[in-house]
């Protein structure tokens, strides 16, 4: 075997999931429901109706799941905490059995010697706490730290590896502006302050954090790198503010303390006035950030509100069921330019992964998919030339351990390296999740 694709010593090898696309059971042992409980039991908004109530059913099967993760070879597991069933109302009272599930969860990952990520919000708010006005009311700041203590007391030292949000960009582009996801709503007024109020969460989160833990804490964002679709200075600006809302918009204030000048021009009279003290809070030392990559976008100028920009569809690539071009080169771009801007922070793919039409399980129980093997072969190979290039990239999360509910568009598409039958709850381990195993067995050099 060659060293072409040697990765670093302690170089993670992990998957990834979110409570509320896995679990199931999202009302038991007294959890209290999110946004997503409400959003998916609200006629016409998701796929089929499809909703979070068993999905993989992991909140009872969760023994079984960790024990297909060590029959994969995993070395690190990265999963999210439902907020809301570990503090029903989003503050205050504290659900011992929804702590404890998380608590079980983690003391199983150790003793299969798999390395866990703890993602704080991805996604599911408490629906007391938008009943208050969510991610639109400042307090959020202050609920998030609460939320971030509790678990930090409760999980700190066997929990070494922290993120605070998964993705603010979808949270609000999908939440706040389009109307796609939880909470539906779409209102160009109360984007901006949904996102900037989720920074300023975040920034309360790991300061929160840093008074009781001693570990690591990051944030996760998901990048898209934009490629002008010409040289026409229309399109070339129409990329540059693609780039800017989708990729800046949260890194530069994390990282710089500053939003790109772009904001001002897309949102306009929308676009506040921000208080020069939030920019402190939202500024905090991290140490590392997760990359979520899946494809690139070939920008163009357009109509579209409210970026007046679009994607050109490129007529010779591949494309996934959730019509994302396959382009592994994106990612190897995405982390230069990660460490270009924000300089040498120790970075993960923390989401990388596709959609693909499977076919059903086969006698013998077989589920070929050669096309996400190819993905995932291809973008293991972009993180290698990263690496080559001088990135610290320390680990990768493919997304997803599990076939899994895929929010709004229901069980429609399925990303997981193990194939999950809904109505038995059968886990089927695809072929793709036996080829990552052995490229983990041979710490990459399979790729
Ligand atoms: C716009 O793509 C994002 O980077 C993205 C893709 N994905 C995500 N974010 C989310 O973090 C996951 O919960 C999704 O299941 C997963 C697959 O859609």
């Amino acid at each position: 075997m060659t060293d072409a694709f040697a990765f670093p010593d302690g170089f993670l090898w992990g998957a990834a999931t979110a409570a509320h696309q896995i679990e199931g059971s999202p009302l038991a042992d007294g959890a209290g429901p999110s946004i997503w409980t409400r959003f998916a039991h609200t006629p016409g908004l998701t796929h089929n109706g499809d909703t979070g109530d068993v999905a993989c059913d992991h909140y009872r099967r969760w023994k079984d799941d960790v024990r297909l993760m060590r029959e994969l070879g995993l070395t690190a597991y990265r999963f999210s905490v439902s907020w809301s069933r570990v503090l029903p109302e989003g503050t205050g009272r504290v659900n011992p059995a929804g702590l404890d599930f998380y608590s079980r969860l983690v003391d199983a990952l150790l003793e299969a010697g798999i390395e866990p990520l703890l993602t704080l919000y991805h996604w599911d708010l408490p629906a007391a706490l938008d009943d208050r006005g969510g991610w639109l009311n400042r307090d959020c700041a202050g609920w998030f730290a609460e939320y971030a203590t509790v678990m930090a007391k409760a999980l700190d030292g066997r929990v070494r590896k922290w993120v605070t949000l998964n993705e603010p960009w979808v949270i609000t582009d999908g939440g706040y502006l389009h109307g796609a996801l939880a909470p539906g709503h779409r209102n160009k007024y109360e984007a901006p302050i949904a996102s900037h109020n989720l920074m300023r969460a975040h920034g309360a989160a790991v300061q929160a954090y840093r008074a009781v833990g001693r570990h690591e804490i990051g944030l996760v964002v998901n990048i898209e790198p934009k490629y002008p679709a010409s040289d026409a200075p229309e399109d070339q600006t129409a990329t540059r503010r693609a780039h800017a809302y989708m990729n800046e918009q949260y890194l530069h204030p994390a990282l710089l303390g500053h939003y790109p000048p772009e904001l001002r021009e897309i949102f306009g009279d929308a676009w506040p006035d921000w208080p020069a003290e939030d920019f402190a809070l939202i500024r905090q030392p991290l140490d590392f950030l997760g990359i979520n990559y899946y494809t690139r976008n070939v920008t163009r100028a357009d109509g579209s509100w409210p970026l007046k920009a679009g994607a050109v569809k490129q007529p010779s690539a591949t494309y996934t069921e959730t019509g994302w071009e396959v382009f592994p080169q994106g990612l190897t771009d995405t982390l230069l330019w990660v460490r270009r801007t924000y300089g040498d922070i120790p970075l993960y793919v923390t989401e990388n992964g596709a959609a693909f039409f499977d076919p059903p399980v086969a006698e013998g129980g077989r589920v070929r998919d050669p096309l996400r093997i190819d993905y995932l072969r291809r973008h293991l190979r972009a993180v290698h030339e990263a690496i080559r290039a001088g990135c610290d990239i320390r680990g990768y999360m493919v997304w997803s351990l599990l076939d899994n509910l895929e929010w709004s568009l229901g069980y429609s598409k399925r990303f997981g390296i193990v194939h999950v039958n809904y109505a038995t709850q059968q886990r089927t381990v695809k072929d793709s999740g036996r080829w990552y195993a052995n490229v983990v067995r041979s710490h990459g050099r399979a790729l």
